[in-house]
This record gives C-alpha cells, structure tokens and sequence, in this order.
C-alpha cells in the first residue's frame, strides 16, 4: 500500500504540488489524470524519491520512504517512463536483466527471467532477446521496458505515460497487454496519462488532479456518473459519457447465459463475453443484428446478447 499525506512539492516559489492526500492500496491500478503541468510526474516521482517531497508523509506498507535506502526503495518499485529509457548499446536481453545483475542473482535464474518476462510481454525471446533497442518497434521497446521493470518482481510498478508516444492501435493492444498482465501479476501500480479513456480503462481508481491538486478520488464509473466538479466533467466529456460507461462493462454482464455450454455451428457469428458492450453494440448496429451467440475464449458458446438489452441496460 502506498499512502501519501498532506504532500506539498515546491520549486522554489511554485507549488507543483499542493498538499495532497492519496492513498493506493496493494494491487490495485491508481491512474492519476489531468491537463499538463498540474504535477502528475513530480506525485510519481516523489513516490521513487526520486524527487524528495518538501512537506509530509510518504509512506510505503507502513514505512516512510524518507526513512529507507533510496535504492533499496527503487529496487521495490519498477519505473517505466515514455520513450522507455532503454540503453541503446546493450541487448533487449541484458537490458532487461539489470536489477536482476545489480542484485547479484545468479547467471541461469536471470536468463530464465528474462525469458519468462520476454514470453509474458508476447515477445518471442529466440527473435527477440539479442536485437538492440533500436531494431525494435515503438510497441516493443515499450513492452520490453514493462519487462525491464517487472525484472526484479517489484511489488510496485510506477509508469509515467508509459504509452504515450505510441500510435493508436499500439497503444490499445499494450493497454490490454497491461489488463492482461495486470490480472496475473496484481502489481500495486501508480499509471500518468493525460488520456482519459485510457485512465478509464486502466484504472481500478482514477486521481483527477489540477493545478497540484487532487480534486476526485474514485473508481472510473464513479468519475463518469458523479464528476465531482466541471473540471472533471469537461475531462471526461459530457457527449459521450454514455458510451464510456458501456467501454467499462462487458457482455458476459448482461448476456443471457446457457445452463451449459454449447458447441456453435460451423462458421457462426458473435460476439465474445470479454468484448466490451460499446464493442458489442457497435457491431451489432454495424452488422444490424438484434441478437447474437456469445462464444467463451475456447470458442465454445455459451449464451445471446441483444441489441435492446444492451441500450436499455448497458449504461
Ligand atoms: N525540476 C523542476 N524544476 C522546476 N519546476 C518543475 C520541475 N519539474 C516540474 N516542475 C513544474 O512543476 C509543475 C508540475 O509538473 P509535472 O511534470 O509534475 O506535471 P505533469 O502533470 O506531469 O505534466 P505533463 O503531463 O506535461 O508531464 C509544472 O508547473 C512544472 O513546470
């Protein structure tokens, strides 16, 4: 658990952050939002001690941060940063085995690591593990800077727009990459964006901030039906607001399921239970479907969703 009390950060006269009271509990997915400049980096930052905070507490488990070994703290917490960070003459493999070195672990336990991590970010380590950074994608350099900072099996994972710099359909799939591994790893992590949609599909909390300060503290379904000023309504955009809480949901929520299930017809349409129900709903006006099969990850179908269900209950 991450707690932050009355945390002030100045710079000189300026108040980058202004008094601010959070507090992150183990293994779940803080994303602090906001417009430029409103401190969201220097909150992160102040987390690693990589900038020391001028006024309050910091406390990590219970233990203040300002009492413990700056390394020994960081070695706790991965830190993945937009442009990844990566060093350039040094192996995608070697790159991700740094702390893991720095901590002494012998050579066949680092290898295989870095093996294990390179096969959960979907990297394949035989094509991989000995490019450099520079023969990588943007998505993959990403990716193995997720690992980079998984290395060590940190139990917290601080990511400063970690996909900020990468095109939309790279961005969505390491999003999901992130839902995915997130699941599994249950890591207690503090996300920066300034995108909001990708705060809402990240976050288990969102943390709105403005001009250094936290002005809404609360699960995305929450920000979307109860902004707490028009700040936040702005921030999360009044047309839409619909459609974002049905990206939230999925259609296993409101399918009508089988008793047991089935094996579908060869070749046959439907949905997934994990498509979301703006997904589902888009598809299903697309191809003018009223009802559809809904098929389980092993392909198996397990029940329908229909088009009416969806717009009366879906947001
Ligand atoms: N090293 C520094 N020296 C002086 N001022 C700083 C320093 N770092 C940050 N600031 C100021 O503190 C405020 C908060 O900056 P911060 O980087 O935390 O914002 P941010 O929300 O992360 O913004 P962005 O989304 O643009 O990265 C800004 O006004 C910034 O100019």
């Amino acid at each position: 658990m991450i707690e932050l009390k009355n945390v002030t950060r100045r710079f000189g006269d300026a108040v980058a952050v202004d008094s601010i009271n959070l507090t992150v509990e183990t293994g779940e997915v803080c994303v602090l939002v906001g417009s430029s400049g409103c401190g969201k980096s220097t909150t992160l930052r102040m987390i690693n001690q990589l900038l020391p905070h001028s006024e309050g507490e910091i406390l990590v488990d219970g233990k203040d941060v300002t009492a413990m070994n700056p390394e020994q703290l960081r070695l706790n917490m991965g830190y993945v940063i937009q442009g990844t960070g990566l060093f350039p003459h040094w192996t995608v493999a070697r790159n991700i085995a740094m702390v893991p070195q720095l901590l002494k672990w012998p050579r066949e336990q680092i290898d295989e690591r870095v093996h294990e991590l390179l096969t959960l970010l979907d990297l394949d380590p035989a094509v991989h593990a000995n490019k450099y950074p520079q023969q990588l994608s943007g998505g993959q350099a990403q990716r193995v800077g997720v690992a980079r900072a998984l290395a060590a099996n940190p139990n917290i994972l601080l990511m400063d727009e970690p996909f900020g710099a990468l095109d939309a359909i790279t961005r969505e799939n390491l999003q999901l990459e992130m839902l995915r591994i997130q699941r599994q790893l249950k890591k207690t992590t503090v996300f920066v964006t300034h995108d909001i949609d990708e705060a809402l599909r990240l976050a288990s909390r969102i943390a709105v901030m403005d001009r250094g300060r936290i002005i809404q503290h609360d699960t995305p379904e929450n920000i979307l039906r109860r902004p707490a000023s028009e700040f936040v309504e702005n921030l999360v955009g009044k047309q839409d607001r619909g459609l974002k809480l049905m990206s939230l949901r999925s259609v296993r929520d409101l399918m009508q399921a089988y008793p047991q299930p089935r094996q579908p017809e060869p070749g046959a349409d439907g949905l997934n239970e994990d498509d979301s129900l703006r997904v589902a709903l888009s598809i299903m006006l697309w191809q003018n479907w009223n009802h559809v099969p809904v098929f389980n990850a092993e392909g198996q179908e397990t029940g329908t969703i229909t088009r009416e269900r969806i717009i009366q209950e879906g947001a």
